[in-house]
């Protein structure tokens, strides 16, 4: 069994407690569920560089990241570096995230809030809402084309937009028509764990303009997302190599300047 049908295995158990827990009428009465949401999209377009900046802890790739920062201090740093949003992985058995990272990270910026998730079910995008995000995470290695349309729906409705990752020509021809907002091409294959930016040099004329263009993983060279730009990518999803710093927001500050420079 491959680390991502572990971790769909865990997650659907972990849902069916959650919803044992916490009813989706109570997620609805949470005082933030309410809260107007704000566009990721527009947020990155508004920037010369559209950084997702992820506050990560650790990773099935990587057993140690980043134990020290708090999420206050990490979002905070990332917001007044100069990002276009910020993606906060809540799941914890693997990643050693939670909600209550994204409630923190709520508190500490005024960013969109991407909520970083392996999402199967439509409690969790009420659940996203109601601890304050804007946009969440739709895997298409994990989702048939029914349930990516519906949980797209599922989002949208709640005004929360939605970003689509793939990984293959496949995958991105079953996710299009699912009608999300942004997709994303993840450099990082979630069952091996190799990162190439091929995939995202391959498929980045394959997604219609219509629909925002996001390089995901494994980025960290300045020439590289140079020309990732050039390309048509309008946002960067950039975790490790600011949280493996003692100061994320100052390298994400230093990479900036020599990404605009
Ligand atoms: O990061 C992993 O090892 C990983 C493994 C299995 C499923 C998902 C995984 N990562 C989630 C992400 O999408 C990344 O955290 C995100 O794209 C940022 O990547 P990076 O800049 O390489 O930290």
């Amino acid at each position: 069994m491959s680390i991502l049908d572990q971790i769909i295995r865990d997650k659907k158990t972990e849902v069916q407690l959650r919803k044992s827990l916490i009813p989706e009428s109570s997620l609805e009465g949470f005082g933030l569920f309410d809260r107007p949401t704000t566009s990721m999209r527009n947020s990155l377009k508004a920037r010369n560089t559209g950084i997702i900046a992820e506050h990560k802890r650790r990773s099935p790739s990587k057993a140690i990241i980043n134990q020290k920062g708090s999420v206050s201090e990490i979002v905070s740093g990332y917001s007044k570096a100069g990002a276009g949003a910020i993606s906060v992985l809540t799941d914890g058995k693997y990643f050693g995230g939670s909600l209550d990272d994204l409630l923190l990270a709520r508190a500490s910026t005024s960013l969109p809030l991407l909520r970083k998730e392996f999402i199967i079910d439509a409690y969790q995008i009420l659940e996203a809402k109601a601890y304050g995000a804007d946009a969440i995470l739709l895997i298409a290695a994990v989702l048939t084309k029914e349930e990516l349309q519906s949980l797209c729906s599922s989002a949208h409705a709640l005004n929360l937009e939605v970003l689509l990752e793939v990984h293959s020509k496949k995958e991105l021809e079953f996710s299009l028509h699912a009608g999300a907002d942004l997709i994303g091409v993840n450099n990082r294959n979630l069952k091996t764990f190799e990162v190439s930016l091929d995939i995202s040099r391959e498929l980045c004329h394959l997604i219609p303009d219509a629909v925002g263009k996001i390089s995901e993983s494994g980025l960290g060279d300045p020439m590289e997302l140079k020309e990732l730009k050039q390309l048509g990518y309008e946002g960067f999803l950039m975790g490790e190599t600011f949280m493996k710093t003692a100061d994320p927001g100052n390298a994400l500050r230093e990479f900036l300047k020599k990404t605009e420079g």
